[in-house]
């Protein structure tokens, strides 16, 4: 039975719709499909409904041109796999016609068997390889269909049913070239943003190395990590030992970041004693404690819209993780002795020198904190690691001391840059940094830095026989001069720290271990001293 006769057999409830406008209908109905999914879907359809057939599917080549996929079921199955009847149409180009029963048992392709198992055997199969006519591609995939002999028989002599299938083809390969030429159109515009993204992200990274200085690739990769940072509002945990740009790093995430308009608070948790710290960051109300004559504004509400570092997180003390922990997790907090809650807007970023897991294993730091902290965690090498890095970042100290003395320009000789490289550096950045600034105050103007300005190289004077008593006279001689004991001994306190600081590269645990005082106290010192608390 042709689509004709079946259309004639469907309007005999009295429609009146001819022959010519069935197809027509139908052709609309192919012709208003979107893409090429929805054309099969609505063709499989009107054949299913019009033509008396059992089941109908439509399989489509997928555009490798390797597999068959099939809408309805997601089957796929390869073309070159001759244990479906579709490799078979496709590879004879032309229709392949058998019953169903033999098809279930010579053609044993899971997914095919799938697609009959409900069908009766007494049926038979028909594949209809389908084409582009236009010539854009030649196969699209292929029509099958089963029922009755009659049925099938009769369709394949229908030229109604030809023209429909045709029909098909046509808008099929049409719908798939604009939908590749969609495809190819996004992934186009996909790619030119990744560009666009990527030269941007370059061009900032490269922004970047004027502050972050080092052309090793440990600094490249952690100048284009800071970039991709800075893009999100997640938390950044900078870990890296002591010196090595944890601070300088927070800084330049701020101000690559969306928030770079708004506040940069920093703290450092060492520097603050334990019983300060909770008010610094959460403030307090008037009368929280005694001496609370005011309310206080604490950190956290002061870096609201902006950013707020937390360094030497690591001493956080506990109690004080958990409401941390609070903030992070609601942006609430409540400053101490205030009955309501505030809401804070602030990115965090804390870093720590310490192996902040160990902390965890001692139960000094939570780990759900620590996790939360690390959105994004960020370490920083060490510059023994990075030591092509060092004679860049030598000159560039050089030049800093220079332009802050008000002198020339110094160098640096290739011997004594040659000593630089050689070095350990416990300290890092900051241990260069030092040592570059003292070099610099041992060069007479006009020279370059010799290696013998290094401090660690043994000055000619400083072995000279006879320089221990001089050393006992000069002691006499300023202590002489002392007419303010206190201010003195405040002195006295400050070049040694100071000196111990320098000789530990800038290492606070270092040099509060080799003075006996607690970290927590030499930091406190510094602060009073007024002395680079780094
Ligand atoms: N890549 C760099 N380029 C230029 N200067 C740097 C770089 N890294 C660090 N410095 C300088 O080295 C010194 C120490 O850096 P910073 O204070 O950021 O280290 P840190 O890791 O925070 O140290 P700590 O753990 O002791 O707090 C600073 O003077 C900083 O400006």
């Amino acid at each position: 039975m042709g689509v004709r006769a079946i259309d004639r057999r469907r309007n005999e409830g009295g429609q009146p719709t001819g022959p010519g406008l069935v197809g027509m209908a139908r052709a609309l109905a192919l012709v208003e499909s979107a893409t090429p999914a929805e054309l099969r879907e609505r063709g499989c359809g009107l054949l299913r409904d019009g033509q008396g057939l059992a089941w109908v599917a439509c399989l489509y080549l997928e555009e490798s041109g390797r597999w068959l996929g099939s809408d309805g079921d997601g089957a796929r199955l390869a073309c070159d796999d001759f244990r479906h009847p579709y490799a078979h149409a496709i590879r004879q180009g032309k229709p392949l016609r058998l019953g169903l029963a033999e098809a279930r048992t010579r053609l044993d392709h899971p997914d095919f068997q799938a697609q009959v198992a409900a069908l009766p055997g007494t049926l038979q199969l028909e594949v209809r390889p389908l084409r582009a006519l236009d010539g854009e591609r030649e196969w699209l995939g292929a029509l099958a269909m089963a029922g009755d002999d009659t049925v099938l028989a009769g369709l394949a002599e229908d030229a109604e049913f030809a023209a429909f299938e045709s029909l098909l083809c046509r808008l099929w390969a049409r719908l798939s070239r604009h939908q590749g030429e969609r495809h190819r159109e996004a992934r186009l515009r996909q790619s030119l943003a990744q560009l666009n993204d990527g030269a941007r992200r370059q061009a900032l990274a490269e922004r970047l190395a004027e502050d972050l200085l080092g052309t090793s690739a440990a600094m490249q990769t952690l100048r284009r990590q800071v970039v991709r940072a800075a893009e999100t509002n997640l938390a950044v945990l900078l870990q890296g030992e002591t010196g090595t740009g944890k601070d300088r790093v927070a800084r330049a995430l701020h101000r690559l970041s969306a928030r770079h308009a708004g506040p940069f608070m920093a703290i450092n948790c060492a520097a603050i004693p334990e019983a300060l710290l909770e008010s610094e960051l959460f403030g307090h109300a008037r009368g929280a404690f005694s001496g609370a004559d005011q309310a206080r504004e604490g950190l956290i509400s002061q870096a609201d819209g902006g950013t707020l570092f937390l360094d030497e997180i690591g001493d956080m003390p506990l109690p004080l993780q958990a409401k941390l922990l609070r903030v992070l997790e609601s942006g609430r907090y409540r400053p101490l002795g205030a009955s309501e809650e505030r809401q804070a807007d602030l990115r965090l970023v804390a870093a720590t020198h310490q192996p902040l897991r160990e902390r965890i294993r001692d139960q000094r730091f939570r780990a759900d904190l620590y996790y939360r902290l690390g959105q994004f965690p960020l370490t920083l090498p060490p510059l023994r690691e990075r030591r092509e890095d060092i004679a860049r970042l030598a000159e560039a100290f050089a030049a800093d001391f220079s332009a802050r003395e008000g002198r020339d320009e110094l160098g640096i000789t290739p011997a004594a840059l040659r000593q630089l490289r050689e070095r350990d550096y416990p300290g890092n950045v900051r241990e260069l940094k030092n040592l570059i600034d003292y070099a610099c105050a041992m060069t007479r103007p006009g020279d370059d830095i010799e290696p013998l300005a290094l401090p660690g190289q043994p000055e000619p004077e400083d072995t000279a026989p006879g320089s221990g008593a001089d050393g006992d006279d000069n002691a006499a001689a300023a202590a002489s001069k002392v007419h303010d004991l206190r201010r003195a001994l405040r002195d006295y306190e400050a070049d040694l720290i100071r000196q111990r600081l320098l000789l530990f590269g800038g290492n606070r645990a270092l040099a509060a271990e080799s003075l006996g005082l607690p970290k927590r106290t030499l930091a406190h010192k510094c602060r009073q001293l007024e002395l680079d608390a780094k």
